[in-house]
């Protein structure tokens, strides 16, 4: 998707976006809506549900799809993306949105406007759009609560997102300031300035390093790890200040992880330094050394990994302060349950969205089908998510053994070179595979091509298709 059409924004009538909205809702806990649901949900005033649904297929907003067991509704990106901005534009945040300026693996980022003209940056949260057509094929992904998690995946991306940049704007660290957010859309300050993967020459590369060291250890001593400290998630300003983007993957520095994290961000900076502006320091932060706690801001935005018991600690610490003595035995005794226990109060919903995060993250990494029987450390086992309520995972909590390192993508594609070339299998027996694979592939991409149907007629169509077929086929039983 290029430029959004807003003009249609303005086209659409109040019944549309009610109808877009009952679709919306009905995705909740259905993958397709039936209409009658949808008429329900909406219940508009005059009827002519089936009316708006058409035209909102027409404008792309929606699309009607064959399912197993029945056909119906989905809403689309484009559709999700208009709920969004028609509530951000309502809100009088935003007024105008213009070009994409940059694409993330996981997001799209495009400047907006408010009324006076004020430029900003909308960021558009697309969680699990590499993987999500992969996993929609498999459908366990919905558990009990058969909902399109591609929408509460990308929405729960962009509240972590604004949550850590309010947080950290907040305490007056170098971040875009966060404006506005809904459903899975971010709309922050524009920075002018480049990311630091494009700036070819520095002032003073010692006082820009200096700078971000500083800034991993402020961070720590707050609580918080970035996690992906490079240069593509910083932007630098004309003064060659520095100010970090992209923030849903930061850890707590209570997780267990924690110096691992630390550490890579440090080895980053120092690598590209080294590499890109020939600067090389033997000074660098130490995680064990370095960090002091000043802050809790891993507690309050519930970054992943914290630990729940350290949490009931300062809790418990705070209550002693306010109770005395008395309070504080009371507390100990309450901690029993919480041990080790991450985010132990999350809400389901949140509970189940880490999961399939952790499950997503698996496949497209790894290329694990079943997570179950992947081996972690030699004993520790990722179970199904399906049985493991309690636990609460995140991608931030993988074992560092599980996160794929950069090292790893080139120890990884080295082995793939040698497995090439000291294959032992027969070049007839490799092309009746690969004429395999791309039969599969060919067949897969059928059967996605047959979901989408161009509308309910068609359903219909089908369906006499069907009961004509079968009427040919017990054409005559009566003579036998
Ligand atoms: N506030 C901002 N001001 C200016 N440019 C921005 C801003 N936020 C993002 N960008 C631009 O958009 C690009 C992608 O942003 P961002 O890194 O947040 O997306 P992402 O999907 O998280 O990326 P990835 O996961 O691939 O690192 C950035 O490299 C930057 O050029």
């Amino acid at each position: 998707m290029g430029r959004f059409n807003l003009v249609m924004l303005r086209y659409l009538t109040r019944d549309d976006f009610r109808v877009l909205t009952a679709v919306e809702m009905g995705m909740k806990n259905h993958e397709l809506v039936p209409a009658s649901l949808v008429a329900v949900i909406a219940r508009l005033k005059h009827g002519g549900c089936h009316k708006h649904l058409q035209e909102l297929c027409k404008q792309k907003l929606l699309s009607y799809e064959r399912g197993r067991k029945y056909d119906g509704y989905r809403l689309t990106n484009l559709g999700y993306d208009y709920l969004a901005l028609k509530t951000l534009s309502s809100q009088d945040i935003v007024n105008s949105v213009g070009n994409k300026i940059g694409v993330g693996k996981e997001s799209d980022i495009y400047l907006a406007a408010d009324e006076e003209g004020k430029e900003m940056v909308l960021k558009i949260h697309r969680l699990g759009r590499t993987s999500f057509r992969k996993i929609k094929e498999k459908r366990d992904y919905h558990l009990h609560r058969k909902s399109s998690s591609w929408l509460y995946l990308s929405r729960l991306a962009a509240v972590k997102e604004f949550a850590f940049m309010k947080a950290l704007h907040e305490r007056d660290f170098p971040v875009p300031k966060p404006i506005a957010f809904n459903r899975h859309c971010v709309i922050m300050e524009l920075i002018q300035g480049q990311t630091m993967c494009n700036v070819r020459e520095l002032n003073d590369p010692e006082l820009l390093y200096g700078k971000l060291m500083d800034l991993i250890v402020s961070l720590a001593n707050a609580g918080l790890i970035h996690g992906d400290f490079n240069e593509f998630n910083i932007i630098l300003t004309e003064d060659e200040e520095p100010i970090i983007i992209d923030f849903p993957q930061m850890v707590s520095t209570t997780h267990a992880d924690a110096e691992f994290y630390f550490d890579r961000d440090v080895q980053c900076v120092r690598e590209y330094f080294r590499k890109r502006f020939a600067f090389e320091s033997d000074t660098y932060p130490k995680f064990h050394e370095d960090v002091e706690r000043q802050d809790n801001l891993d507690i309050d935005t519930e970054a992943s990994g914290f630990m729940k018991n350290i949490r009931d600690q300062i809790q418990g610490a705070i209550e002693i302060s306010e109770e005395g003595i008395a309070g504080a035995t009371d507390d100990s005794g309450d901690d029993t349950d919480g041990d080790d226990e991450e985010c132990g109060d999350a809400p389901a919903d949140e509970r189940e969205e880490n999961r399939y995060l952790q499950r997503s993250i698996m496949e497209r990494f790894l290329g694990v089908d079943d997570i179950s029987t992947v081996e972690v450390d030699g004993d520790r086992k990722l179970q199904p998510p399906a049985t493991d309520e309690d636990s609460v995972t995140s991608p931030a909590d993988f074992p560092a053994s599980v996160m794929p390192q950069r090292e790893d993508v080139a120890v990884n594609r080295h082995l793939a070179q040698s497995i090439a070339t000291s294959c032992t299998i027969s070049p007839e027996d490799i092309r009746a595979r690969t004429k395999k694979q791309l039969q599969q592939k060919k067949n897969r991409d059928a059967y996605k091509k047959s979901l989408v149907v161009k509308g309910e007629s068609s359903a219909v169509t089908r369906s006499r298709r069907d009961n004509r077929d079968v009427v040919k086929q017990y054409a005559g039983w009566e003579e036998f």
